[in-house]
């Protein structure tokens, strides 16, 4: 299996051909790794080279306090059916009664991306028999949804490098609001299946995506853009491992200049390590299938994350007949703008589109720019501060609270910071070390009373969540920079006068440039020492000299240095 970029669309649409080189092996996506490729192999079958097409519908689940339809709690991993009324369990008799937070989060999600609120929307019926749907159909907005045509903006790095980064945009079709089924819990050990109907009703917005993606890191990269934006906007926790967010990935592989291939659709996958897998495994399945003659079904897949592959769903639909009818008991939803507000009504009476537009905060891509433009730090640098919750808040905390740079603070957060809660599994809120910590610390390294050597050896202890202060850590382990000349040159004195052996010196860093050389019973004496801060080098250096003299050959790290002194 070969891959290799679109000429026209640069490294993230790929066209995909298989070729002499065989097939990857079953299970495995080869196209994050080998999708860099300029040349496009012939392929089996002598014709042009395969284009993927993948077309997402994303399921968020609404943040609210009750139901779309009723006012039963929406409650996560609260005990089965504890949170169910009977219109959630569809009782003869109960109505439908719309719950404005829910159209409220669905009309600010489509402004966010850019669509076009419709003033008038309808709910429809759609049938389907499951356990976990007390009324064989679920309300969803099939005619007329809320929110149609908009636009959704994400950045993907090319060749795995932060600093080349691509924008690209997705169209959103529409955004529909619709019921949550119930959950049905299998047991196997008993062959029993159990329903709990507490997600029954809950409010759902589905984000339909046109089919303009063509690989699983361009669908990653979307689905964790617009994750941000509902998070962001508050409509949606958007939290995948609780489900509040579910991705069907649509894809299909056709030849340049044919019409599309038929789709298959991978079926609730609820994360977007896994969408990036599963996208990239049917597309490479597909090819395959179709290169062997075969043909590609119109079926529901499953990603099976333990073989990193999709297989076709049990319950498969083939074409459904959902008979779609209006929703006889609920009116059509009327929504205003400024323009339409009756004189009598006021924005608490009625949802005003204007009203909420006005009220949008900054979102994800404004919030990266605005953090570019104010402390002047890299845009690659922007995206990893938003793509942690919390993070950006950290950083502009210790901004705040030290006098180093924020380009230099941002060195700290995202190599020292990052790195320690990566390895640990923390998340920001639960770091040992809090922002102003950090700051008191940073404050010690740019008043030069530690060097950041010393700073990385405080961090060290914080990060053991002791209660110590930096400065505490400071004079504990003694770490203040020496700042008299008279005593430092006492020092370096007494350690020249303490070795027998040839010594070198280290500096901190690479960046030497003064050497001094001097002698004592016939023994070289070399030293190098920072340009910038030559005490500061020369309190490194002491550690230095008992590093080198114990544990590494003297003669050999004497010639890495004296090429390091060179260079400058
Ligand atoms: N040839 C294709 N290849 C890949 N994706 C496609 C193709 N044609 C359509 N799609 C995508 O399939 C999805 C269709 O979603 P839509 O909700 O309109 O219909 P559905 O899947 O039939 O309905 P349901 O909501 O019941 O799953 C869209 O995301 C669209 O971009
Ligand atoms: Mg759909
Ligand atoms: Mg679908």
């Amino acid at each position: 299996m070969a891959a290799a970029a679109r000429g026209c669309g640069g490294v993230w649409c790929r066209v995909w051909q298989c070729g002499a080189g065989g097939s990857a092996p079953r299970g495995q996506c080869s196209v994050a790794g080998s999708a860099r490729s300029a040349a496009v192999p012939a392929g089996k079958s002598g014709l042009a080279p395969w284009v993927p097409v993948v077309g997402l519908e994303i399921h968020a689940q609404i943040s609210s306090n009750s139901k779309l339809f009723s006012g039963s709690q929406v409650q996560f991993a609260a005990p089965p059916n504890s949170v169910v009324s009977f219109f959630d369990a569809s009782l003869p008799g109960t109505l439908p009664v719309i719950n404005r937070r829910c159209v409220e989060a669905a009309v600010m999600t489509g402004l966010a991306l850019n669509c076009s609120i419709n003033k008038r929307s309808l709910f429809d019926r759609k049938h389907y028999f499951y356990a976990d749907l007390p009324a064989g159909y679920q309300i969803t907005q099939q005619r007329v949804p809320i929110a149609v045509n908009g636009t959704l903006s994400y950045s993907l790095c090319t060749d795995n490098k932060m600093s080349q980064m691509v924008t690209k945009t997705v169209r959103i079709k529409q955004i529909q609001l619709e019921q949550d089924s119930g959950k049905s819990l299998h047991d196997d050990t008993r062959s029993q299946t159990l329903v709990d109907l507490n997600r029954a009703g809950v409010g759902l917005m589905e984000v339909v995506m046109e089919p303009d993606m063509c690989c699983g890191e361009e669908a990653a990269a979307a689905v964790r853009e617009l994750q941000l934006i509902l998070q962001t906007l508050g409509s949606s926790h958007a939290v995948m491992a609780e489900g509040q967010l579910r991705v069907d990935a649509n894809v299909s592989v056709h030849h340049p200049g044919e019409p599309y291939g038929v789709r298959t659709e991978v079926k609730n996958i609820n994360s977007i390590r896994f969408l990036a897998k599963a996208v990239d495994h049917e597309i490479q399945r597909q090819i395959e299938e179709l290169e062997n003659g075969g043909t590609v079904l119109n079926e529901t897949r499953a990603f099976d994350s333990k073989l990193g592959c999709t297989v076709p769903m049990r319950d498969k639909e083939g074409k459904q007949d959902y008979r779609f009818m209006p929703e006889p008991n609920l009116p059509p939803l009327i929504l205003y703008d400024t323009k339409s507000l009756p004189a009598n009504m006021n924005h608490q009476q009625v949802v005003n589109i204007d009203w909420i537009h006005e009220r949008l905060p900054d979102l994800p891509s404004v919030k990266r720019a605005k953090l570019v433009e104010q402390y002047g730090i890299l845009p690659e640098h922007s995206f990893t501060l938003l793509n942690e919750d919390g993070l950006t808040e950290f950083f502009e905390n210790v901004v705040k609270h030290t006098q180093m740079k924020p380009k230099k603070v941002i060195g700290w957060i995202l190599n020292d910071l990052l790195s320690y809660l990566n390895q640990h599994s923390l998340t920001v809120k639960e770091s040992p070390v809090s922002s102003s910590i950090l700051a008191d610390l940073l404050n010690l390294l740019e008043r030069k009373e530690i060097s950041s050597t010393a700073a990385k050896q405080v961090l060290v202890e914080l990060w053991k969540g002791e209660g110590k202060t930096p400065l505490e850590i400071v004079k504990e382990k003694k770490l203040e920079l020496i700042q008299d000349q008279e005593a430092l040159e006492q020092i370096c004195q007494a350690v020249i006068d303490g070795q027998e052996n040839e010594v070198i010196m280290m500096v901190e860093g690479s960046l030497c440039s003064t050497a001094v050389c001097g002698t004592k019973k016939g023994v070289k004496m070399v030293f190098f020492f920072s340009p910038v801060d030559w005490h500061l080098s020369c309190r490194a250096s002491i550690g230095a000299v008992k590093l080198l003299l114990s544990d590494y050959q003297p003669f050999l790290l004497l010639s890495y240095f004296t090429k390091c002194f060179c260079r400058n």
